[in-house]
């Protein structure tokens, strides 16, 4: 029977040991660190080595009642006793492996493709290697980077096997909590472990190092393996609009800093919007920055209006530091579907980080789910919308593993089970360039309150960012469309022109008790 513990699964790498570091000292300390899993890879050692330092490094394993699967060589593995092997694409058959090796012995498999994963099923394997997830310094690959989305669809495909699965390729501490929630499959599929080299065998404290990957992996578990939202019976109108009143007083007592990438048509007036709210604006681009100003704001907005491809490294750092630092990202794809260049960078984005909130119009959302429903022409939506709205936004939040927002006559925002339909707002939004964007800054906004509220009342370290999204992303949109229909109906608004201003003015006196008195939201 399988009865390994795929969690930590540590691969040997005797060339990366740090100077003076003796490889078996290292292997022991990380086996106390929590390694649940060791694979010995030895790609320049003849037999007889291979052979010696499986042997050494089994007793080593023994000592600590952990599993030993070699690399490649199906006769070291016999000749040492070893529970399995792991073989690569162009190794030896499986079946000629099983044949070979006694009764109940351990095959994983590598694959780098959702066709390796279907003929790896039907092989028989026990687990597959799934890479590489992240690229890597410490072998030459052959196939493309796979990305999270990438892995999370590998594993659909071993829905209702036994199969078991790892990642591998580029795993780090640092990145851990990213790429175990990044992997979930649309259907809940969660990785069994991840594979790990460099980040522990090069370190001097593999020890330490093992620990940090063994509290993440364990915290990812306390939370039902990154189950996208904590299960939680219908929301009622009068709850939702409790938590938006709580936040929008956070809001105004604790001032949140909103780091803001955006485009330059509309920087100024998000800067002053989110003033209004309450919160402080900062619209820093420099790539040095990003690790600093994450640790210091609430919530990062990355928006591509205007990007360039210099801009990119931005973008990827900032979102990478705010998933590090738990800091929610809300992302506007800005006419995602007007060119190649941008689809190609949402994609590269969507595949670095994770976003908190994914906010656009019923043409970029359609884009980013790869659908023909609804066209865009540059950075409008063209036609009527979606015929089901409700489910097209609860299907993007599912696969996209975060809050979904799609603004239009009615904004949907659904969390990946609920959806809450808000009908404020006025036309005039429409008249004026960039009423998109400015909410993008105030769901950031609200999405940096929900983690300070959240941040006293959730203890646990498995989830990517503290508080409720779904409800930061409403309390967004409904304070800005009730301001808006406030604002539009002063008498000294006869415009646009005048209406963005009124709009700032009622922002900053808007109470909570205006918002939930105005407030038109439905439940579904
Ligand atoms: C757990 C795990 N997954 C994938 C690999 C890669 O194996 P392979 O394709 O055989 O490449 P080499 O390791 O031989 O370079 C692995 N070793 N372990
Ligand atoms: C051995 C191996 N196989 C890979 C694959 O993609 O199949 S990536 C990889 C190396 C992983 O090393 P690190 O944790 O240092 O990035």
């Amino acid at each position: 029977m399988d009865d390994i513990n795929y969690s930590l699964y540590l691969v040997t790498g005797r060339d990366l040991l740090p100077p003076g570091k003796d490889y078996f000292q290292s292997l022991e300390e990380s086996l106390q660190g929590g390694v649940s899993v060791v694979q010995i890879r030895e790609k320049k050692a003849d037999t007889a080595e291979f052979l010696d330092i499986a042997r050494r490094s089994k007793a080593v394993c023994d000592k600590y009642n952990v599993p030993i699967l070699i690399n490649d060589r199906v006769d070291v593995a016999i000749a040492i006793n070893a529970r399995g092997v792991h073989l690569g694409q162009t190794d030896m058959s499986i079946a000629t492996a099983r044949s070979l090796l006694p009764e109940g012995a351990i095959i994983g498999v590598s694959c780098n493709n959702e066709n390796h994963v279907r003929a790896a099923i039907q092989d028989g394997v026990d687990y597959v290697g799934i890479g590489a997830v992240w690229g890597t310094q410490t072998k030459q690959l052959t196939s493309p980077v796979i990305g999270v989305r990438g892995v999370g669809k590998m594993l659909e495909i071993l829905d209702g096997t036994e199969v078991k699965a790892v990642a591998i390729g580029g795993i780090k501490t640092t990145n851990l909590l990213r790429t175990l929630h990044g992997c979930v499959s649309t259907t809940d599929h969660a990785l069994d472990g991840v594979a790990v080299v460099s980040d522990i065998v090069a370190s001097k404290e593999p020890r330490v190092v093992a620990e940090k990957f063994t509290k993440i992996l364990e915290a990812f578990r306390a939370i039902n393996f990154g189950l996208l939202v904590a299960p939680r019976s219908v929301p009622s109108k009068d709850q939702i609009l409790a938590s938006v009143n709580d936040l929008i007083n956070t809001v105004r007592k604790t001032g949140p800093l909103v780091h803001q990438i955006t485009n330059t048509v509309v920087a100024t007036q998000s800067a002053n919007i989110t003033l209004a709210l309450g919160a402080s604006p900062i619209m820093a681009t420099e790539p040095q920055e990003m690790g600093d100003l994450s640790r210091i704001c609430g919530a990062l907005l990355v928006n591509i209006g205007t990007m360039r491809s210099d801009g990119k490294e931005s973008m990827t750092l900032a979102g990478y530091h705010a998933n590090m630092n738990k800091k929610p990202v809300v992302f506007d794809p800005v006419g995602v579907g007007a060119s190649a260049f941008r689809k190609e960078t949402v994609k590269d984005l969507l595949n670095t980080w994770q976003a908190s909130v994914i906010k656009g119009n019923a043409g970029e959302l359609a884009s980013i789910a790869g659908s023909t429903e609804v066209a865009s022409k540059g950075v409008d939506s063209v036609g009527s919308g979606f015929s089901d709205p409700s489910s097209f936004v609860r299907a993007l939040a599912k696969k996209e593993r975060c809050v979904v927002v799609l603004t239009g006559p009615v904004d949907y925002i659904s969390d990946g089970v609920w959806v809450a339909a808000l009908r404020n707002g006025h036309e005039i939004l429409r008249k004026f360039t960039g009423s998109g964007c400015i909410v993008g800054s105030s769901i950031a906004t609200y999405c940096a309150a929900a983690v300070a509220v959240g941040r006293d009342t959730e203890n646990t370290d498995g989830r990517l960012v503290y508080g409720d999204m779904f409800i930061g992303a409403i309390a967004g949109v409904l304070v800005l469309t009730v301001a808006a229909e406030i604002a539009a109906k002063r008498e000294d608004v006869k415009g646009p022109g005048t209406f963005l201003p009124a709009l700032i003015d009622e922002l900053w006196v808007l109470t909570p008790s205006d918002v939930l008195s105005m407030a038109r939201i439905d439940i579904c």
